[in-house]
């Protein structure tokens, strides 16, 4: 009996075992089924599929949901994981606990716990809600009697994005991956380019899939992108490179950027008041210059020049003229309120400006007819009056205001050979532009120099020449600083002696050998000359005789030079707030730079006070500095200097130059810059723009030119905070104090809303020499730093600290107006390594800045950076 019960329990085991194996092979033959052909079935534990099985049972009483699935050859392929889609008949009274369990796997840990949740307090079972949002897309048009959408789906915004995409799931949370749930802000994340789900780099290929359509989520397939994240179309990120094979990155970007899903479509695109049809959006994308990085919206397009802008703005590019695309070009296209026609559109205030800087002749009511070529004439007259493009110094003007200019030869007509592809090459050499400004002294023109020699080209022979001629000139300034100083102290030596000065210099005997009321006290001719010197100076006419008498008065300078009350005088150096320290430096030298053989030296270059003006060789390669007309060296140094400091000039301090032309003293004057030139700092080229700050900023209307900067590089001299600036009687004012107040005029200005500012703290040198003997609470901006002790012991930790408590004033400062994070660099600008690493820093920062509104990844405090490691308590302390 016993044996017999034994015998039947051991053949019912073995068909249940029997049983079990034959369900297994089942499942197992339906994985293999939905997997590519060749693909192992995953272990239990690696199952990472949502799947679903056809139900087979009596017939439901209610609506059965109904699903269309995603067409599974997309997903399958390649090294990543293919995460199936499903068909899901299944009622929620016979789901199995694998499905239930395979569906939980396949959500994000989060996403999936959240909607259960939801689902549990709707008394309903939680069953694949995402495959159920996620393919909406391929379900049947909306009352299909055949198939009856029984799913509520989520409500449908403009974009094809749902309610729950739209508000923020949790796991958009910043740092968060959108799958797993785990979160960590430093970690790079992959964004899906249509729902924005982030995915870290565990989860990203089993969420994406095999990318037929690039970086999407596997249930964003098919969906078009999200329009902002169209210019990262085709950029490969460090996550993916490091997951897939380099063959595999390109497959994907090359997918990403030319599947038909991701394509604009021609309704997106309104040219001239018409939404274009497939074929002109063709023409567009297939003409020889189409516009870059299109992205939808409304624009205008004048066929006849090829201008091309967005409705209502300026003209943004040039593209290939005569394409037979969207509506008639309006008058009111680009919003122009000049009166003042090209083609028929109005054109802008800034098109207008840039005419008349072009000496083109545009009274009111003018109608230009502009040929592609850059050719005009005025409407009816049949007589081309020239080419717009053809000057270098229109290009150059056009490049400042942002205008464009055709590609091409340097006489502006373009070459639009059909074997030439214009798509991969760039339509301007301009790249991206970085401002350096910075108070007067502050040594952003030592800082333009350097990175000049660093990645420029080199000084051309006007610079060169010009640069001579401004270090003859200061020269004589710093000799008038002096032979101020010297008066100042001589007065004061002979009141303490109770006798005049006029008795003293009576005393005075030609020879130089007489006796001295004082030791500040000088000859008679010495006199002679230094009273005309200081009388010249005090009228502003400094300019008009030198550098042109350099030559004829460099044995007296040298002479000043080497007198012992102007070498006394020296001494008290520290008193003479506006002598830099460069002064010994170039006067020690006075006869050698006078000669007319002279030629500075790279260091005499670095050391000279100021900047060569846009004066440029007409033979330069560079689109900057090409043809750039030049100008005579007084006219320069009057006419084309001034603008840029042009701030702290009232009408009345207008003067004229030599040549009788008043100089510019209009604060809307735009001020003609050094050459830009172009820094290769990665592939993007950047073009470095110094411009010199003087006065507010308030109002100042040629930073506007400025607006599309992509980075402000502030320069302040750390060393300013205990000298003076001296603007007449009565009006000195602390130098860091009128730094920060001009910082903060710039932060202010509405040009530069939204663009990262960078600021470089230089002279740290003369900064660490001087920390030790002048408190820097003599700024009273500075009042509270106390250093602790023990950092405050040595000079150079005493700097470090310093630097780190400047630094901090003005990131708080920042902050308060902007809400942003301050980037913040230490240079000793004449030390060129300094400098390079400091534009290191700020490619860093710009990249740094892509990825945050890219919103990629999250970034740590990177917003310091020092030259020298050792001196930041900063970067010690990080
Ligand atoms: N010791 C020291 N001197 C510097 C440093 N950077 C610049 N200088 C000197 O400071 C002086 C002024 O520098 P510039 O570069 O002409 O200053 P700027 O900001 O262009 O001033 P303006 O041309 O007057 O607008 C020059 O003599 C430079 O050699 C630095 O890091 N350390
Ligand atoms: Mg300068």
């Amino acid at each position: 009996m016993a044996a017999a019960a034994a015998a039947a329990a051991a053949a019912a085991s073995a068909v249940a075992a029997e049983e079990k194996e034959g369900e297994e092979r089942a499942w197992k033959e339906m994985l293999m089924r939905m997997l590519p052909p060749g693909a192992p079935v995953p272990d239990d534990e690696q199952l990472d599929y949502s799947i679903a099985m056809e139900y087979v049972g009596p017939t439901v009483p209610h609506d059965v949901p109904q699903i269309h699935p995603v067409d599974a050859r997309f997903l399958m392929g390649q090294s990543a994981s293919a995460l199936v889609s499903v068909q899901e008949y299944l009622a929620p009274q016979r789901r199995t606990s694998l499905s239930r369990r395979l569906s939980q796997r396949f959500l994000g840990a989060v996403e999936q716990s959240q909607r259960q949740e939801m689902m549990e307090s709707e008394g309903e079972d939680a069953y694949s809600p995402r495959a159920s949002s996620s393919v909406h897309d391929q379900s049947p048009p909306s009352g299909s009697p055949a198939e009856p959408a029984a799913v509520t789906f989520n409500h449908v915004d403009e974009q094809g994005r749902d309610e729950d995409e739209v508000s923020e799931p949790i796991g958009r949370k910043r740092g968060v991956c959108s799958r797993c749930g785990k979160g960590n802000v430093l970690r790079e994340r992959e964004a899906c380019l249509v729902c924005d789900s982030r995915y870290c780099s565990n989860c990203v290929l089993k969420a994406m899939g095999s990318m037929p359509e690039g970086r999407k989520c596997v249930s964003c397939i098919g969906r078009p992108i999200d329009e902002s994240k169209r210019s990262s179309l085709g950029k490969s990120s460090r996550m993916l490179c490091r997951l897939c094979s380099p063959l595999e990155v390109r497959q994907i970007m090359k997918a990403e950027k030319e599947c038909p899903a991701n394509q604009l479509l021609p309704e997106q695109l309104v040219v001239n008041g018409r939404p274009l049809r497939q074929e002109e959006l063709d023409e567009i994308l297939g003409c020889p210059i189409p516009p870059r990085r299109l992205k939808p919206g409304r624009y205008w397009y004048d066929k006849d020049s090829g201008l091309w802008g967005k409705e209502g703005e300026k003209p943004h590019l040039i593209i290939s003229s005569k394409l037979n695309v969207g509506g008639k070009l309006r008058t009111d296209a680009s919003n122009g309120n000049t009166q003042v026609y090209i083609n028929g559109r109005e054109i802008t205030k800034t098109e207008l400006r840039v005419l008349k800087l072009a000496k083109v002749q545009c009274p009111r009511e003018t109608h230009f007819w502009l040929y592609d070529d850059g050719s005009y004439e005025e409407e009816g007259q049949n007589n081309i009056k020239g080419n717009i493009w053809g000057k270098a110094s229109t290009r150059l003007i056009c490049s400042l205001f942002s205008l464009p200019t055709p590609p091409g030869n340097s006489n502006g007509i373009s070459e639009h050979s059909p074997t030439f592809s214009t798509r991969s090459v760039p339509m301007y050499q301009v790249g991206q532009k970085l401002l350096l400004l910075g108070p007067e002294g502050s040594g952003s023109s030592t800082i333009f120099k350097q990175a000049k020699f660093l990645y420029g080209n080199k000084f051309s022979p006007e610079e060169l020449h010009e640069i001579k001629l401004m270090i003859q000139r200061n020269m004589y300034k710093y000799l008038g600083t002096l032979l101020e100083g010297r008066e100042r102290f001589e007065e004061e030596a002979l009141e303490g002696k109770n006798c005049t000065i006029d008795a003293a210099a009576s005393d005075a005997r030609d020879d130089g050998a007489e006796t001295r009321p004082c030791i500040y006290s000088i000859n008679k001719r010495l006199k002679h000359f230094s009273d005309w010197l200081l009388e010249i100076m005090a009228m502003g006419d400094l300019e008009a005789f030198f550098p042109a008498a350099t030559r004829e008065y460099a044995p007296v300078v040298d002479e000043f030079w080497k007198d012992p009350a102007i070498r006394e005088t020296y001494k008290r150096k520290n008193e003479l707030h506006s002598l830099p320290d460069v002064a010994s430096y170039f006067l020690d030298q006075a006869i050698e730079i006078s000669s007319n053989d002279y030629e500075p030296s790279e260091k005499d270059i670095l050391y000279a006070e100021g900047s060569p003006s846009a004066t440029a060789s007409p033979s330069s390669s560079s689109p900057w500095t090409t043809g750039i007309p030049y100008r005579s060296p007084t006219r320069t140094s009057t006419t084309a200097r001034l603008p840029i400091k042009v701030n702290s000039l009232s009408n009345s301090n207008a003067k004229s130059n030599l040549m009788g032309e008043t100089a510019p003293n209009e604060v809307n004057t735009p001020p003609p810059p050094p050459p830009p030139f172009f820094l290769p700092l990665s592939l993007c080229r950047y073009q470095l723009i110094l411009a010199s700050l003087r006065g507010p900023t308030e109002g100042c209307k040629w930073l506007e030119m400025f607006e599309d900067a992509r980075a402000v590089i502030f320069c302040v001299a750390l060393s300013d905070y205990d000298q003076v600036l001296a603007r007449g009687p009565g009006q000195a004012r602390n130098k860091m104090m009128a730094s920060r107040d001009l910082f903060e005029g710039v932060v202010r200005h509405p040009s530069f809303r939204g663009t990262p500012f960078v600021l470089l703290l230089n002279k740290y040198d003369a900064f660490e020499e001087k920390i030790g003997r002048s408190p820097l609470a003599t700024c009273e901006w500075f009042r509270d730093f106390s250093p602790v002790s023990a950092q405050g012991s040595s000079g150079q930790s005493l700097a470090g600290h310093a630097f780190y408590y400047i630094a901090c004033k003005f990131k708080d400062l920042y902050f308060s107006l902007t809400r942003q994070k301050l980037f913040v660099g230490q240079t000793r600008a004449r030390e060129r390594a300094t400098v390079d690493e400091a534009f290191r820093y700020i490619r860093e920062v710009l990249k740094w800045e892509d990825a945050r509104q890219g919103n990629l990844y999250g970034l740590a405090d990177e917003s310091f950076f020092s030259t020298d490691i050792s001196s930041s308590p900063f970067i010690r302390q990080e």
